[in-house]
């Protein structure tokens, strides 16, 4: 579990990223940061592994509060994805997985055995392994980055808008990667974007962010579709625009759900 007990975060320049934030993030489920840019998102996920420390409150990662914690030895026992993937161009993809592995002591056979363990976990085969980043595509390079993430098998992984650099059908393709490694896996991921849609897909719990760091709603995708707090979501998620209102139609006996727009967008059972 990790906890968020009124924090905040002013930078030296003055800067007020987050002002005072509370949430719980319940183990083993997704829990999406979700808002326009500059709402201190990054900010608050950098906060679980010391790459930014609070200047106020506390963040807690199973009742331990992270100040306590040597912050080099804290970033490695966590799983941390961005958005450009961040390989090493001039290191083949299996050294560019096992270097986290090296850092952290295994020896150089059995990194390199369980960088292409994780990787084929991420769907990459041996001979992509071999390749340079900058042989492989945008999203296998994503892919990547996750197994990296994944590999000293961390209880944590933070990604922040890892799939923020890809096309919308290799996006949703890496979506639906990641929901079913959360299912294999059981890690307690926080995921950052500004995609609403993204987090709906995502998320076990949404949070959505207003400028600094302030909580404008949390709950599951459904519960915050169907009761969302104020206007400001209600316009957030595209509900103000009838942009997620759905009506069925009766063709041919079938009930085919219909956009706004008019287009299906599948059929009622039962
Ligand atoms: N090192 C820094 N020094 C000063 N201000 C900073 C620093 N890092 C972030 N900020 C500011 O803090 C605020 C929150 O930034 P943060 O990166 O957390 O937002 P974000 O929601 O992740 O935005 P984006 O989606 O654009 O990445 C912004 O106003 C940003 O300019």
């Amino acid at each position: 579990m990790i906890e968020y007990r009124s924090v905040g975060k002013t930078f030296p320049d003055g800067t007020q990223a987050v002002a005072s934030f509370d949430l719980t993030i319940p183990s083993r489920t997704t829990t999406v940061f979700v808002g326009s840019s500059g709402c201190g998102k990054t900010t608050l996920l950098r906060m679980v592994n010391r790459m930014v420390d609070p200047t106020a409150g506390q963040v807690l990662i199973d009742d331990v509060d992270v100040a306590t914690q040597n912050p080099v030895a804290l970033r490695r026992s966590i799983g941390y994805v961005m958005q450009h993937a961040g390989l090493l161009p001039h290191r083949k993809v299996v050294d560019n997985v096992a270097t986290v592995l090296r850092l952290n002591g295994t020896d150089k056979k059995a990194a390199r055995e369980r960088a292409l363990e994780v990787l084929r976990t991420v769907g990459l085969d041996e001979s992509q392994a071999r390749k340079y980043p900058g042989q492989l595509s945008g999203g296998q390079q994503q892919r990547v980055g996750v197994a990296r993430g994944l590999a000293t098998d961390p209880n944590i992984l933070l990604m922040d808008e890892p799939f923020g650099a890809v096309d919308p059908i290799v996006r949703l393709e890496l979506q639906v990667e990641l929901r079913r490694l959360q299912t294999q896996l059981d890690k307690t991921i926080v995921f950052v974007t500004h995609d609403i849609d993204e987090a709906f897909a995502l998320g076990d719990q949404v949070v959505i962010l207003k400028k600094g760091g302030e909580v404008a709603q949390v709950g599951a995708p459904a519960d915050i579709l169907a009761r969302p707090a104020d206007d400001f979501v209600a316009s957030f998620v595209g509900l103000d625009k009838g942009g997620r209102s759905l009506h069925v139609e009766d063709r041919d006996g079938r009930k085919v759900v219909v956009d706004a727009s008019g287009r299906p967008a599948g059929v009622l059972e039962g």
